[in-house]
């Protein structure tokens, strides 16, 4: 970037590289494409092992977390909710933190994720490695998918998923299928998989479609984000538990980033590529800030759910 001027996108007009929260309400930082310079490098993965990095780990309060996981269960068995999504921020204290080899390990532990390192001087440093894409749009056509379900990949056993997973996941696709009912036509929904990221395998549904005529850049975002794979069902009433309840701020985990261009009148060039922020960090002083969360439903297993997160924060641990 030429200047460190925080910009901010009004209407997703524009050309450039987005940053945005959780919560919906509040501003996406803007990269517009016109202040960028666009470097090219080839990076060789080998990293240099003589320097340690040497950390320690402070799980956020256990009980904490288990307390909001069940009041969120009761809060389902009443009816006020079908699922929300608890998350946690884990302190690590860095000795000696070199993030070119930090980027490194994480573009070799992720092969198959968006893998970024993100940097403005007055917002902070941000490092992740994300499954999930939010949404891509090239032309007309727009991709998008339902992520969630999570379990410890075990290269020696046949992979079976609960039902409690199951359905979680399912809600996810049946919110997508929803909310572009109005927006895209043609929508064709792919068979369920699985995927590994790192260490941990999840749930997958590609969605597609193509938008009509009229539908901008804008409401398609407003339909997908929040999706209930990092907020829940319903929307508002889960992000306002989440808001309420979570005793940290998420900042931009759990929001998405990724190059827009929806707008522009070059030939081939209408291309956008978000992603949903998982799976990240932010460093600020020799500390790294991991979030991490799971979906819960009227099926989760409180200690079972705080297995999980930890499970996601052990594949971010392993990197620092
Ligand atoms: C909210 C997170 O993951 C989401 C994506 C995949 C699986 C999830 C799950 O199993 O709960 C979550 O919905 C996270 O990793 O912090």
């Amino acid at each position: 970037m030429k200047d460190d001027a925080l910009h901010y996108s009004k209407n997703y007009n524009e050309s450039g590289f987005v940053f945005a929260p959780f919560n919906n309400e509040e501003n996406t930082i803007l990269f517009p494409k016109e202040n960028a310079e666009f470097l090219q490098e080839k990076l060789e993965l080998k990293i240099d092992t003589s320097v340690k990095e040497p950390f320690i780990s402070s799980h956020s309060s256990k009980e904490n977390h288990i307390k909001i996981i069940k009041k969120a269960i009761d809060s389902i068995k009443m009816g006020t909710m079908q699922k929300v999504v608890i998350s946690r921020e884990e302190l690590v204290f860095l000795e000696k933190f070199v993030l070119i080899n930090v980027f490194k390990k994480l573009l070799s532990t992720y092969n198959n994720a968006f893998v970024y390192v993100w940097y403005h001087p007055k917002i902070g440093l941000w490092l992740g490695a994300t499954p999930e894409t939010l949404l891509e749009v090239e032309q007309a056509v727009f991709n998008t998918m339902s992520l969630a379900g999570t379990q410890v990949a075990n290269s020696n056993e046949h992979i079976v998923w609960k039902s409690k997973e199951l359905e979680e996941q399912q809600l996810v696709t049946d919110f997508i299928k929803q909310q572009l009912k109005n927006i895209a036509n043609s929508l064709k929904i792919n068979k369920t998989e699985t995927i590994k990221a790192g260490s941990l395998l999840h749930l997958r549904t590609k969605v597609s479609g193509n938008l009509n005529k009229k539908s901008t850049l804008k409401e398609l975002i407003a339909a997908l984000h929040p999706t209930p794979a990092v907020c829940g069902l319903p929307r508002n009433v889960a992000k306002d538990f989440i808001l309420e309840n979570e005793n940290y701020q998420r900042s931009f985990y759990t929001g998405f980033l990724g190059e827009i261009n929806f707008n522009s009148s070059k030939k081939g060039k209408k291309e956008t590529h978000l992603f949903v922020n998982l799976r990240c960090m932010k460093i600020n002083n020799h500390k790294a800030s991991i979030y991490v969360g799971g979906g819960i439903t009227k099926d989760s297993i409180a200690n079972k759910e705080w297995e999980e997160t930890v499970s996601k924060s052990k594949t971010m641990n392993r990197v620092l």
